[in-house]
């Protein structure tokens, strides 16, 4: 029988500024150029009014944030996630979940130490050592003394927005005085002034070698607090006066390998294609750090970014194509389904988090939740199961 077959659609939910950023309009003229329509979403619009999406792209990192206080930024996600709900085979890029685990330090920081505790140190890749500080009612002094080593660098909990980029060196006990949680303190590694940012799309990824912050005498010392602006110092055109470097400790790149390695073990964590990791190297051990991951990042210096993402959406979308006709070939019913295919691509649809990973090493109150009420998931150890 003849079938009729529907332009494949991808939805965007973009701003204008990211877009620009990013070159979009290459990325849209390839999709258009090989026959998919594109079409910009307007959240505030019912979405099935606007088409009906087989992809969709998004950084909505600010409606998520805004959702956790503002019901009517809650209500622009509720929109996506019945989307998503009632058209089981929407891909979503990325998946909300995930994101949520991205916008909190706290979350992204226990997903890198879980993933560094199953590679129990064999593959080099570490990520600092840090606590938590949730409230100011605790006793940082000791927590500080029992695991960390100075200097410190202090994060806010919240990883997304100008805000977020506000950070401190602390050199000192005394300067533990002036932190304000919720935040995260990090033990500081010298690197000689070298950042190393991974940009991740689908299976894909570019390396692309950026300023960073400079080394400092390890241990205590009577050096001031000293407050800075992370976009200040590792942006490709940054020259802070924090970050010159010393030219004779150079330390060798991060070899194909170990980056291979992180990229893939988040990948699979994660269920993401769009995300980047910044890395560095220890001075004193040659071991590599993972210091940050970030969704859907500037991915500034990858040349091909855009037909990167072209193919890994047309990759996505050929599976999704074959895995929709097998399971319409063997049931009648439309559930979603965990596709082999998707899932080894690290694309996941984007509805719950029980849908993306693997059910059995989800609690049952994790099962249950419904992630767009809770701005933070509680991410268990045991959700995750890859190696570096
Ligand atoms: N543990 C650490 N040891 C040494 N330097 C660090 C450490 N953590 C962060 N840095 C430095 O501070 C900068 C900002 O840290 P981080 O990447 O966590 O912040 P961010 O604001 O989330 O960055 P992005 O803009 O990539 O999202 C890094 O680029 C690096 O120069
Ligand atoms: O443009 P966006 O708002 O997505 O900003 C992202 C920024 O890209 P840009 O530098 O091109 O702006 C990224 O920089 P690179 O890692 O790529 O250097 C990184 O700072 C992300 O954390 C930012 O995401 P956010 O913190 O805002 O979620
Ligand atoms: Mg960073
Ligand atoms: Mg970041």
């Amino acid at each position: 029988m003849p079938s009729l077959q529907r332009r494949k659609t991808i939805g965007l939910c973009l701003n204008e500024k990211k877009k620009r950023k990013l070159g979009f309009h290459v990325f849209e003229e390839l999709c258009r150029n090989h026959g998919y329509s594109v079409i910009d979403i307007d959240l505030t619009q019912p979405i099935s009014s606007q088409g009906t999406f087989d992809l969709i792209i998004h950084k909505i990192s600010d409606l998520l944030v805004e959702a956790g206080q503002d019901l009517a930024s809650h209500h622009l996600v509720q929109r996506l996630q019945v989307y998503l709900d009632t058209h089981p085979y929407t891909v979503l890029l990325d998946p909300l979940p995930a994101l949520h685990i991205l916008l909190d330090r706290f979350q992204s920081y226990r997903l890198l130490h879980t993933l560094e505790s199953y590679s129990q140190g064999s593959s080099g890749i570490f990520s600092p050592p840090c606590v938590e500080l949730v409230t100011k009612n605790c006793d940082v002094v000791t927590l500080v003394r029992t695991r960390l080593t100075f200097p410190l660098i202090c994060k806010t909990r919240l990883a997304h927005g100008p805000r977020s980029h506000q950070m401190s060196l602390i050199f000192n006990e005394g300067g533990l005085s002036e932190v304000k949680p919720p935040c995260v303190l990090q033990s500081f590694i010298n690197h000689n002034a070298t950042l190393y940012k991974v940009f991740v799309v689908g299976s894909q990824h570019f390396v692309v070698q950026r300023p960073s912050l400079r080394n400092f005498p390890l241990g205590e010392t009577d050096q001031s607090t000293i407050f800075f602006d992370s976009n200040q110092v590792s942006k490709a055109e940054s020259c802070s006066y924090l970050s010159e470097a010393v030219p004779s400790t150079g330390v060798a790149a991060p070899s194909d390998s170990v980056v291979n390695q992180v990229v893939q073990g988040l990948r699979e964590a994660l269920g993401m294609s769009l995300f980047g990791v910044d890395l560095i190297v220890d001075t004193k051990t040659g071991r590599v750090a993972v210091i940050d991951v970030n969704a859907f990042p500037g991915y500034d210096g990858v040349a091909g970014f855009c037909s990167a993402l072209f193919s890994h959406v047309e990759k996505v979308l050929n599976i999704g194509n074959k895995a929709s006709a097998t399971s319409s070939e063997s049931s009648e019913t439309h559930q979603p389904s965990e596709h082999a295919g998707l899932q080894a691509l690290g694309s996941f649809r984007g509805t719950r988090l029980s849908e993306q990973w693997p059910r059995q090493t989800l609690s049952p109150k994790i099962y249950k939740k419904d992630i767009t009420r809770h701005p933070y998931i509680d991410l268990r150890a045991q959700a995750v199961s890859t190696d570096w």
